[in-house]
């Protein structure tokens, strides 16, 4: 019998996604990634996988199209499991094997083998419900035909076009609609709306810095940070690159990618901002950074993920103490609040984030390794440098919340410890639990701003960033270097880390780590020291040592 008849995959659609010649495809940090115009049988092949994933939870999952921050030619796929998280790992080599299989029978094979391995209930009746989301790429339209074409594929699953979205409302939607709760669009900005108007509040009466300029990379972020701004109220947000005629490609010399890398103004920035309170999303809204434009040039002064991460984690102290200590409890028994990382946070931010006595965790580069970190903790932040974070609320500390919560608004309503109870619980409805987010991100920096009565100078000047640089080596083979803690030391090839080691202690404050990319084919390298020049003198000396193990395959770029 062929495996047609075994199972219910329609070959025939299969054979209308062709494997495009020479082309390997893999899950990589962020899903799979590359040029639009070959992405159709990827796509078609994902929207099997996220079916099968549906099936084998019992639950809603997601299938995202986008390419974040890579240019508007660009496209990718990734799937949300029912949690709202990134797809389990362990998925991650079915679903490489499933993508590049040769042929129609080869992929049948797979899936044959992998449901009856996964114990997968297929073919009996069961159903499986994937909800679609894409950014505003030109692409999207047919790789959406060709998600649902997939999906279709696979008997018993039903996809649901939500539109263009951005990624963190995806995962939102996907999230809520296991727990039960309201999970649509407008749904997403009330909630939004409402814990941000609550949060103000709560917050004592200072006056703010009440204007914002916002470049939204030309992308989807841009376009619904207008719509949220709507039903907005205290606070006065002016968008630009939101992607109409004229503005721009989406992110072309705008984003929060190219904001924090070329540490310069997006464009459609200039003079009249100098000094301004300035923020920018990446192209599918997952990642924020908060800038402020130079008089002298079009450099910025940076506010990244570290500094938000920062930011966050004082007001969560902050309002953890008044909840316990008023009373004389120690929150450091009562609750476990952590913050996560990767190698890539400037060392200053490490240093600081230590120094007001908080437990720093480093996870490897990519939000599937943070967010899992964050999670053991009853409150854990995490962020990556180039801005993608979120705070994750534990359900057992939730619950012990509100029931605080409710006791103090009998004993002692509106005592500062009654409201920093409703302030943590409105903290854990804004922002998005499921992954980073811009959006509710932008509304919490600025709810803690107002709370702290803040301007975003005050807050640039929390701490002095490290100078750093980031350089990428292209190499024969980047997976020739395998890192162990975190990524921050070498231990293949033999002998590299000591080299590394050697050049650094050169250094005052010198620090400096080698990794091979998830997402492009280098090797990264990054380096910090005290001054300027220092941190390129040692990125440089890095470089050509992994040349030298590695061998050099083409020109050094700035990352
Ligand atoms: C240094 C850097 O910015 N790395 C980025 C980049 O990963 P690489 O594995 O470094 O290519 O893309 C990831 C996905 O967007 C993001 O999570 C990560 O932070
Ligand atoms: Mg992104």
């Amino acid at each position: 019998m062929t495996h047609e008849k075994q199972h219910p995959i329609l070959l025939d659609y299969v054979r209308q996604y062709p494997l495009p010649h020479g082309v390997r495809f893999t899950y990589g940090t962020a899903g799979f990634r590359s040029e639009g115009s070959i992405l159709a049988s990827t796509v078609f092949r994902a929207g099997i996988l996220a079916a099968l994933r549906s099936l084998k939870t019992g639950s809603t999952v997601g299938l995202m199209l986008t390419a974040s921050h890579n240019p508007i030619s660009d496209n990718g796929v990734k799937i949300a499991d029912p949690d709202g998280g990134m797809m389990i790992q362990q998925w991650e080599p079915f679903a490489d094997a499933l993508v590049n299989a040769p042929d129609p029978d080869h992929l049948l094979q797979l899936v044959v083998q992998f449901v009856k391995e996964e114990n997968i209930p297929f073919g009996g009746g069961q159903s499986a419900n994937i909800l679609l989301g894409r950014d505003t790429r030109p692409s999207g339209d047919a790789l959406l035909e060709a998600a649902k074409q997939g999906i279709n594929s696979v008997v018993g699953a039903v996809a649901i076009d939500m539109g263009i979205l951005t990624t963190p409302q995806l995962h939102w939607m996907v999230r809520n609609i296991n727990k039960g709760t309201r999970s649509s669009e407008s749904d997403y900005m009330e909630q939004l709306a409402k814990s941000f108007r609550c949060l103000v509040d709560l917050a004592p009466d200072n006056t703010m810095e009440s204007k914002l300029v916002v470049d939204g990379a030309n992308g989807v972020g841009g376009e619904k940070l207008q719509q949220l701004k709507k039903i907005l109220s205290g606070l006065d947000i002016c968008v630009r690159n939101t992607g109409k005629e004229g503005e721009g490609l989406l992110n072309e010399g705008c984003g929060a990618d190219y904001v924090q890398k070329e540490k310069a103004i997006p464009s459609n920035f200039g003079l009249d901002d100098v000094g301004m309170k300035c923020a920018s999303l990446d192209g599918d809204g997952d990642r924020l950074v908060y800038f402020i434009p130079s008089a002298s040039s079009k450099n910025v002064d940076l506010i990244d993920g570290d500094k938000i991460l920062t930011l966050f984690a004082l007001f969560i102290k902050e309002q953890l103490d008044f909840l316990y200590n008023e009373q004389g409890l120690d929150n450091k028994e009562a609750v476990s609040l952590g913050v996560v990382q990767t190698a890539y946070a400037n060392g200053a931010s490490t240093a600081y984030l230590k120094q007001l006595g908080l437990e720093v965790v480093l996870a490897p580069t990519g939000v599937k390794y943070l967010h899992k970190e964050a999670a053991t903790f009853d409150v854990g932040i995490y962020f990556e440098a180039n801005g993608h974070g979120t705070i994750l609320f534990s359900e057992k500390f939730l619950s012990h919340l509100q029931a605080r919560s409710d006791e103090l608004s009998s004993t002692a309503s509106g005592s500062e410890s009654h409201k920093s109870g409703l302030r943590l619980l409105e903290v854990s409805r804004l922002i998005n639990q499921a992954v980073g987010d811009a959006l509710s991100g932008l509304l919490l920096v600025e709810a803690v701003l107002q709370y702290k009565g803040w301007s975003i100078k005050a807050w640039n000047e929390l701490y002095q960033d490290l100078p750093s640089r980031q350089l990428k080596a292209k190499v024969a083979d980047r997976n020739a270097v395998v890192t162990a803690n975190a990524e921050t030391k070498v231990v293949k090839p033999p002998g590299l880390q000591e080299l590394i080691d050697e050049e650094t202690a050169k250094y005052p404050c010198g620090r400096c780590f080698v990794r091979p990319s998830g997402t492009e084919d280098v090797v990264r390298v990054y380096a910090e020291a005290s001054t300027q020049e220092a941190a390129d003198s040692l990125a440089q000396s890095a470089v050509q040592l992994v040349d030298r193990f590695l061998g050099f395959a083409g020109s050094h770029q700035k990352a």
